[in-house]
C-alpha cells in the first residue's frame, strides 16, 4: 500500500464555524507524519475525524484501506489514539493500568503482553509503583503503552510531549523513533517545531482550514528561503502563515521569498 492514510477534500464545521475547509493529505506507511498548526487550527479535530471519534461533513478519509464512514470498525482495528489528556488511573500502578485495558480489550496472555509492552516503553522498573508517583514523562510513556497493547499499525498521538520538560520530551521522541523502526506509522501533532524538524519524515502545516504547506523538512527548506539563507522549521512555519495571510489579503510580500507558485499541497512530492 503506497499510502496508509489518505484524506481528500475534508470539511468540518462546528455550527457556523468552518474549521476544516478542504484538507488533502497522504501518509506513507512507516513514516512519522507531523501535523502543525497554531492553536485552534483544527489539529485535534483532524485526529478525531481520522480516528473515527468525530463525523466529518464532506470529503473522504481512508485509513489502512478502509473508509472511516463506511468501515469505522475496521479503521479502529488498525489504529490507536493517545490524546492530550492522560487516561490513567492515578491510584493504580502502571502495570495495573495496562492490565485493566488489556483485559477490557479481550487480549490473550495478558500478563505476558503487559510485561512486553512495559519493556518496550522502558517502564519495567517503575511498573509496580502507583501512577501518582510518576513523573510527567513516565505517565506519558504508560499512556502510549496503553495504545500499544493491541499492536495496531497506526498510532495517532495528539501533542504527545505537551507539558513535559525537555528531558522527558526527548525520552518520548526516542520512544516514537523506536516504534517507527518497529514498523508503526505515527501521525502526531506538536507545538514543538524544533523537535518536529528533527523527528518527522513528513510535515504538514494546517492553516485556515487547509494544508498550507507540506513536504519533508528539506523540501520545505527549498521552498521557503530568506535571501538564500536556510530557514529552520519555526521560521518556515511563520513564513507559511504570513504568506497565507498575504495571499488572502492581497499584500505584497516583503520579508520572505518563496519558490512556491501555488498554495496547493505539492501532490507530486508525495
Ligand atoms: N466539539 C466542538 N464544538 C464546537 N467547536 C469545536 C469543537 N471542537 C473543536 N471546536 C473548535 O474548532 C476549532 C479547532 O479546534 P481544535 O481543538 O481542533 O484545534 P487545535 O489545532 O487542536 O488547537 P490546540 O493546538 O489549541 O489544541 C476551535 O476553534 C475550537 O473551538
Amino acid at each position: 500500500m503506497e499510502h496508509i492514510i489518505t484524506v481528500n477534500n475534508l470539511h468540518k464545521a462546528f455550527d457556523s464555524e468552518k474549521v476544516l475547509k478542504g484538507v488533502d493529505l497522504k501518509v506513507k506507511p512507516g513514516q512519522i507524519f507531523a501535523l502543525l498548526g497554531t492553536n485552534g487550527a483544527g489539529k485535534t479535530t483532524m485526529i478525531n475525524i481520522l480516528s473515527t471519534l468525530l463525523p466529518h461533513d464532506k470529503g473522504e478519509v481512508n485509513i489502512n484501506g478502509f473508509d472511516v464512514k463506511e468501515s469505522p470498525h475496521q479503521v479502529r482495528q488498525s489504529i490507536t489514539l493517545t490524546g492530550q489528556f492522560s487516561a490513567l488511573d492515578e491510584v493504580l500502578t502502571g502495570r495495573e493500568n495496562l492490565r485493566f485495558i488489556a483485559k477490557l480489550s479481550g487480549l490473550k496472555s495478558v500478563e505476558e503482553r503487559v510485561s512486553q509492552i512495559l519493556e518496550e516503553v522502558s517502564m519495567t522498573k517503575a511498573a509496580d509503583k502507583r501512577v501518582k508517583e510518576y513523573s510527567g514523562g513516565m505517565k506519558r510513556r504508560i499512556d502510549i503503552a496503553m495504545g500499544l497493547l493491541a499492536d495496531q499499525d497506526i498510532l495517532f498521538l495528539d501533542e504527545p510531549t505537551t507539558g513535559l520538560d525537555p528531558e522527558a520530551r526527548k525520552e518520548i521522541y526516542g520512544l516514537i523513533e523506536k516504534l517507527v523502526s518497529s514498523g508503526k506509522t505515527i501521525f502526531l501533532t506538536t507545538q514543538y517545531l524544533q523537535e518536529a524538524e528533527k523527528l518527522a519524515d513528513y510535515i504538514a502545516v494546517l492553516h485556515n482550514g487547509k494544508i498550507a504547506a507540506s513536504g519533508t523538512f528539506e523540501e520545505l527548506q527549498a521552498l521557503y528561503q530568506r535571501q538564500d539563507e536556510a530557514l529552520d522549521l519555526e521560521e518556515i512555519f511563520f513564513a507559511v502563515i504570513e504568506e497565507e495571510k498575504e495571499v488572502r489579503l492581497g499584500y505584497d510580500k516583503t520579508n520572505f521569498s518563496t519558490n512556491r507558485t501555488t498554495f496547493e499541497a505539492p501532490e507530486e512530492k508525495w
